[in-house]
């Protein structure tokens, strides 16, 4: 904004010289004084000859008053070039007076910090980060571990096979374009992923928050992720199932996993992270919350797999990695497995 408005003050500054000085010189070449000495002045607008340069100029106007106009313009064009000046020196101290911009801090503007972050590259993005980092090559596509009972549900397709992960780890870590957040309803932080993510992220992420009006159940709502790693976090609410799960809670749960997709498509992010969501505090039964997870990302990237390139469940705790591994091969079957079943 500072740069924008040195430039404007610069180009105003440079105009108005250039005007009043066309003006002031104007006057001059258009005086007698300047035609009695033949003086041809370069800037006056380029007549077509009509005559003595004599025969117009300031008729009737007394010498005195004449010179007296000429001074008080140039006098003008004097001081709004110093003007000009000043100004655009104090926008550049200003500017040069500025701190760097605090990314871990609430006193920065959160608008300002995520642009900046997005238009960085790599390599000074992760000069931010205030955790180590796990950048996506180091995330292996999934592969089958080749013995399971799972009856598969879908016809082996190996290009969406390999655009999914199974992860055990910290969710935070993740170097990618978005990560998911079971959040709450506030939005505004918590405990579980969603403390994680807040503390990972640093304070600005709760002050983008809390200018996005909270977040229903089922909803997916996207914002920067600060000192993360990751580039987005789309938060989300689980359904709060606390044990027993109807079909409003199943429902809710493919709403999360959906809108959290459609989020990211639509921002053209191409690689997701999900944790357990709804799992955790919110009770959701595991072993029911993995099914509706691997086919409702399943179902998704059938109508939606050119805009996706990897989608990545973060399990967490080692009896979310087994369930995960045990029903992956019935909605991401592969082709031999299918054979040794037939
Ligand atoms: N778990 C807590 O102690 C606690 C307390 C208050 C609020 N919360 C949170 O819980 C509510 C949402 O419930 P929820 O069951 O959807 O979420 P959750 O309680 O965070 O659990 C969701 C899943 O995330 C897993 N998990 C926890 N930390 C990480 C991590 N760093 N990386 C990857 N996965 C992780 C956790 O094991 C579980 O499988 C929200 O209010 C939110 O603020 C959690």
């Amino acid at each position: 904004m500072q740069v924008m408005a040195l430039q404007i003050s610069r180009i105003a500054a440079r105009a108005s010289v250039c005007v009043l000085s066309r003006i002031a010189f104007q006057a001059a070449a258009n005086s007698p004084a300047c035609a009695r000495r033949g003086v041809n002045i370069a800037c006056a607008r380029p007549r077509r000859f009509s005559g003595s340069p004599a025969s117009s100029g300031w008729r009737g106007v007394p010498v005195l008053t004449r010179c007296r106009s000429v001074a008080v313009l140039l006098g003008t064009v004097g001081v709004s070039a110093a003007a000009a000046a000043v100004l655009s020196s104090s926008a550049v101290c200003a500017m040069a007076a500025r701190p760097p911009l605090n990314f871990d801090s609430d006193k920065s503007d959160w608008k300002e910090a995520k642009n900046k972050l997005l238009s960085m590259s790599l390599e000074e993005r992760r000069k931010i980060y205030k955790t180590d980092y796990i950048s996506l090559d180091q995330v292996p596509v999934w592969k089958h571990s080749g013995t399971t009972s799972a009856k598969p549900f879908y016809k082996a397709n190996d290009e969406l096979n390999q655009k999914i992960s199974l992860f055990r780890g910290d969710i935070t870590k993740l170097e990618i374009d978005a990560i998911a957040n079971a959040a709450n309803k506030t939005l505004l932080g918590g405990g579980g992923v969603d403390g994680a993510i807040h503390r990972g992220a640093g304070p600005l992420l709760r002050k983008e928050c809390s200018t996005l009006g909270g977040c229903e159940t089922g909803e997916a709502k996207i914002t920067g992720a600060y000192c993360l790693p990751a580039k987005h976090v789309i938060h989300t609410v689980g359904p709060i199932a606390h044990g027993s799960v109807g079909e409003t809670e199943r429902q809710a749960l493919r709403d999360c996993y959906n809108n959290c997709l459609h989020t990211a498509t639509k921002n053209q992010l191409r690689t997701v992270a999900f944790p357990c969501i709804s799992t955790g505090v919110y009770g959701y039964p595991p072993e029911q919350a993995v099914e509706v997870a691997l086919k409702t990302v399943r179902e998704y990237l059938e109508d939606n797999s050119a805009q996706l390139d990897r989608v990545i469940f973060c399990v967490f705790l080692k009896s979310d990695e087994n369930l995960y591994n045990s029903q992956l091969p019935a909605y991401f079957p592969k082709d031999e497995f299918l054979k040794s079943k037939l």
